[in-house]
């Protein structure tokens, strides 16, 4: 029996169609250029246990800056407050991958979902774990439970074979004494996590904690205090659409974050998580269907309202 909500995403489905070819696939990662673009998939995981999907839901794309939300919570499971002695937690206004802000500001980034502020985050993990895409994949199994999830190959030696832009801003952190690793190693680990492959209904799954005051439903793994769920939240709402996030806040108003892939993952607190994937993106790097269809999600379900009520 369909439910509202299968009928809002049957109404999405079909309000997208006329906007594919207006964006473009990500091309300054070569295996990224070669993904077709036509692809459109949703996926909603609600805290009670009930989820939803239309479209290409099942379908693994490259996460990229998605896993940026992930590393970020590892990190901050590891070290705490600390993590804010070497990354700020305010919006950049600038291009994800910008770099004219380390310079004035010594060395430390803005916020952890930037690429300079997520190569800070891969760098303290990287001092912890020996195996760092192991310990992310573990994560991430385990808040899919899919033992097969992994990242391509092919993917990861593309970016990390261009990765030209992300290791000099590595090396010029190094320079402000805000990077303790190896720049070459720190990047291995970053073109790793941000190659991994997930499915919009694993993604969804995978950030239901944060709608869940950092419990997780599945697992049943307080993988965050409520606290510390809260704050990933504010941080995800100002900082992860990168030099958009305003104007999402306004269009969507949900804490997400974005990826070059294609994909966003959004948090309704209390209600639940919503991923979309569809490769094209606009000037600023966000999946421009995606952004899209998440707009009109709150427009016909009215989430929104009742979250921030609650
Ligand atoms: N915005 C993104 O998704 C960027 C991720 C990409 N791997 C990069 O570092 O450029």
């Amino acid at each position: 029996m369909s439910t509202s909500v299968d009928l809002w995403l049957a109404t999405i489905f079909e309000e997208v169609q006329p906007l594919f070819g207006k964006g473009r696939v990500a091309d300054y990662i070569p295996a990224l250029a070669r993904v077709e673009p036509n692809q459109f998939g949703m996926a909603i995981a609600m805290v009670d246990g009930r989820h939803y999907a239309v479209g290409d839901a099942h379908v693994l794309f490259s996460i990229q800056s998605i896993s940026k939300l992930f590393t970020f919570v590892l990190a901050l499971k590891l070290i705490g407050d600390d993590i804010w002695q070497r990354i700020g937690r305010e919006p950049s206004g600038n291009a994800f991958n910008s770099m004219v802000q380390l310079e004035t500001e010594h060395g430390i980034p803005r916020n952890p979902f930037i690429n300079a502020g997520a190569l800070v985050v891969t760098d303290i993990l990287t001092q912890r774990y020996a195996h760092l895409d192991l310990a992310l994949l573990n994560f991430l199994r385990r808040m899919t439970d899919s033992p097969d999830l992994n990242w391509n190959k092919e993917v990861a030696k593309s970016e990390r074979d261009t990765a030209h832009r992300n290791m000099a801003m590595a090396y010029f952190m190094k320079s402000f004494g805000n990077f303790v690793n190896s720049p070459e190693l720190v990047l291995d680990n970053y073109c790793r996590q941000c190659a991994t492959e997930m499915s919009c209904t694993q993604l969804a799954q995978a950030a239901i904690f944060l709608a869940n005051d950092g419990l997780d439903i599945g697992s049943g793994e307080q993988v965050l205090t409520s606290e510390a769920a809260r704050r990933v939240n504010a941080l995800l709402l100002t900082c992860g659409a990168y030099d958009a996030a305003g104007d999402y806040a306004y269009r969507i108003g949900l804490p997400l974050k974005t990826g070059v892939g294609g994909g966003i993952v959004a948090v309704i607190p209390n209600i639940g998580t919503v991923c979309v994937w569809s490769p094209e993106l606009d000037a600023k790097g966000n999946s421009l269907i995606g952004g899209y269809a998440l707009e009109r999600l709150m427009q016909l379900s009215g989430w929104g309202r009742m979250s921030l009520a609650m």
